[in-house]
């Protein structure tokens, strides 16, 4: 029993070391998911795939917990400074796995209305953190959509700072197509992120489909690449530029752009007096103030961690 006890304790700290090493190397390999592909693609910059090419990145049970575990770790992983996501294989992702899912959506558990209704409500909460970390995750997070980006990728790429894709890229908003209102997203950020109530009505209500030209014109991608690997090549410089600045400036950038999106004006900017009273403390301002007198450039100066 003493040695069972020992061994687990010894796997224990082993487990820890090794993501200890793996983060002092600024290592993706602390990163291990199933749905999930994480790999270091420059330096301080960290590259999640949505990996289930076969079923067309199509999210499953696993997907929505290993998107939770793995941002909240990404979030405290200080050799990180930008996320890219984008999906394996033809296409950014099928949305909801129809298969896998269909247990849990049509057949949930309790004994009598309550408490089935209340373990409904759990589990929508808990699928809607899902997307929900991408946006709690200090660092921004840049997504790169090629080919469908159906029903949940449409919540997941809502709560993404950046949006890009490529010229194959095709939008959906399906779920009534599926007999139910977006419960994880879509339906409370897509109107900020449009700022058109008209057209997220006409793309909710209808389920069509809206290519990458028109995702462009509205404002729902930023850019468009020619193909898949002219988008991550984009995605990835953008996000070596990004990772090449102060990272107390732009984490805080991030943060005060969400609070600001969901505050008035008045109460953004005392947010943004409290914040800065603390913030403006940091080194990097110095340092960023020199390097910019000596026509250096950002990456030529070594922020500290954070
Ligand atoms: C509480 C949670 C709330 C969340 C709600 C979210 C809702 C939604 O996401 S609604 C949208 C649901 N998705 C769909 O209706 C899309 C269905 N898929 C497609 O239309 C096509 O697959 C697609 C256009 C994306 C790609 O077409 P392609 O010809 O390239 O591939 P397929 O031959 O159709 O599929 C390949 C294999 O993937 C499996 N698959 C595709 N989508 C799903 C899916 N959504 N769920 C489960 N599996 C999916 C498909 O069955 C094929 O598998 P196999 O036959 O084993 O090869």
């Amino acid at each position: 029993m003493a040695s069972r006890c020992l061994w687990r304790v010894c796997r224990g700290v082993n487990a820890a070391l090794r993501w200890g090493s793996a983060r002092a190397r600024g290592m993706a390999s602390a990163y291990s998911y199933e749905t999930l592909r994480v790999s270091e693609a420059t330096a301080n910059v960290l590259h999640v795939e949505l990996n289930r090419p076969e079923k067309r990145n199509a999210m499953n049970r696993t997907f929505w917990r290993e998107m939770v575990e793995c941002f909240n770790q990404v979030a405290r992983d200080a050799d990180c400074r930008v996320i890219v996501v984008s999906g394996a294989g033809k296409v950014f992702t099928a949305g909801i796995d129809l298969v896998d899912m269909a247990g849990d959506l049509l057949r949930p558990e309790g004994d009598d209305v309550a408490r089935i209704a209340w373990n409904l409500r759990h589990m929508i909460t808990s699928y809607q953190e899902t997307f929900t970390v991408l946006e709690k995750c200090p660092k921004p997070v840049i997504v790169a959509v090629h080919g469908a980006c159906v029903g949940g990728g449409i919540d997941m790429i809502t709560a993404c700072d950046i949006r890009l894709c490529s010229q194959d890229a095709w939008f959906q908003v399906k779920e009534v197509d599926v007999g139910l209102a977006a419960d994880v997203g879509t339906l409370q950020r897509l109107p900020k992120v449009l700022g058109n109530a008209s057209l997220v009505c006409e793309l909710a209500y209808t389920a069509r489909k809206m290519m990458s030209d028109e995702a462009f014109s509205c404002g729902l991608v930023s850019r468009i690449f020619q193909d898949k690997e002219s988008l991550l090549d984009g995605a990835f410089e953008m996000a070596s530029e990004i990772a090449s600045k102060s990272p107390v400036a732009v984490q805080g950038t991030k943060h005060n752009l969400i609070y600001s999106r969901d505050h008035s004006v008045r109460e953004g900017l005392d947010y943004m007096a409290t914040w800065n009273m603390a913030m403006l403390q940091t080194e990097d301002v110095v340092k960023s103030a020199q390097a910019s007198m000596e026509k250096k450039l950002p990456k030529d100066v070594p922020f500290s961690k954070l």
